[in-house]
């Protein structure tokens, strides 16, 4: 019995001349939800392809339940019965009604479907033509045409990208509901760190092709070890050693990279740092302020209220 579904050994994938892929390895464990950020072309949708048996490796080598996962080269039809793939450009074939298409793709039972098409929320879709669906609804039905096909894996590429935020919660739910309900492990790539920073277990991050951090989605969000991850993660502001060390007592040789809501304003006077508010942004459940500090770095910070701009602030850690 193998721990891991997933083990993906060392995968590199190099496309005509170039290396899209360099040398990467990864395990996901029974329940485990993985998500792969980087900048658009880093490599996370080869990834993706490469785990999914639709892509052919440079090297290594990718198992699902122990066994290697065949690449592009070696099938007429490239893919695993037990990977699903959702792509960020799925089609659903026009002119059907929802209940064929999905027919079409049974590998389940009709108990096991009802609930999938629940879970999916598309029980009140399957008599609709294809054509007459919204884009959140074509969405669920094309995850629904894969999950009857029976997977234990669902890699998705940009599932939320054409969805509202209200959407984005329901397909959220829906995948939480379909992971605990029929045990699939879910790999998700996006863009948009507000998508996965509550929803992952585990957070992967590429740049060009290479694989640069991975940890628990909260560690790599307060602890990114450079400012392309601080970026892809959100808002964020760099200290420089001499700041840091003011505000936290704490001496480093490297400028520190810190979140919006890790800081305070404070009383100026006591105040280890002293700056300008220069803007203030409404953002829901409060404020972000940029303070410009003395020595002309501007850094960002939550407050409750809006400030006036040039009102001057002391600012403290949280
Ligand atoms: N079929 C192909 N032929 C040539 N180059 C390709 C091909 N597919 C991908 N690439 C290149 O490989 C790199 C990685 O592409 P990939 O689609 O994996 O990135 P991505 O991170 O998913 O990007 P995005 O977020 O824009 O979807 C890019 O530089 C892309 O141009």
């Amino acid at each position: 019995m193998h721990k891991a579904i997933l083990e993906v050994q060392e995968i590199s994938v190099r496309i005509g001349d170039r290396m899209v892929l360099y040398p990467i390895s990864l395990e996901l464990r029974p329940g485990q939800k993985l998500a792969v950020a980087g900048e658009t072309g880093s490599g996370k949708s080869t990834l993706l392809k490469a785990i999914a048996g639709l892509q052919n490796l440079k090297s290594g080598a990718v198992y699902l339940q122990g066994e290697r996962v065949e690449e592009a080269w070696e099938k007429l039809i490239p893919g695993h019965r037990k990977i699903a793939y959702l792509s960020q450009h799925f089609e659903l074939r026009n002119n059907y009604r929802v209940q064929e298409i999905l027919n079409y793709a049974e590998k389940v039972t009709e108990q096991e479907a009802a609930e999938i098409y629940r879970l999916c929320q598309i029980d009140h879709l399957l008599n609709r033509k294809t054509d007459q669906l919204s884009g959140g609804e074509r969405q669920r039905i094309a995850m629904a045409r894969l999950l009857v096909g029976a997977p234990i894996l669902f890699l998705l590429d940009e599932p939320f990208s054409n969805l509202d935020a209200l959407h984005k919660q329901t397909m959220k739910q829906v995948m939480l509901d379909l992971g605990k309900a029929m045990q699939i492990n879910w790999v998700l790539v996006s863009h948009d760190p507000g998508d996965w920073l509550s929803w992952a277990d585990e957070l992967l991050i590429l740049r060009e092709g290479r694989q640069l951090q991975k940890g628990n989605p909260a560690s790599l969000f307060y602890a990114p070890e450079d400012e392309y991850t601080a970026g892809l993660l959100g808002t964020y502001s760099v200290l420089n050693a001499s700041e840091w060390e003011q505000l936290s007592g704490e001496r480093l040789e490297f400028p520190k990279i810190i979140r919006p809501a890790q800081l305070q304003l404070s009383t100026v006077n006591t105040a280890p740092l002293k700056g300008y508010v220069k803007e203030t942004e409404f953002v829901g459940y409060g404020y972000l302020l940029t303070v410009e500090l003395e020595s002309g770095n501007r850094i960002k910070l939550f407050h409750q209220d809006a400030c006036q701009p040039d009102s001057p602030v002391g600012v403290q850690l949280r």
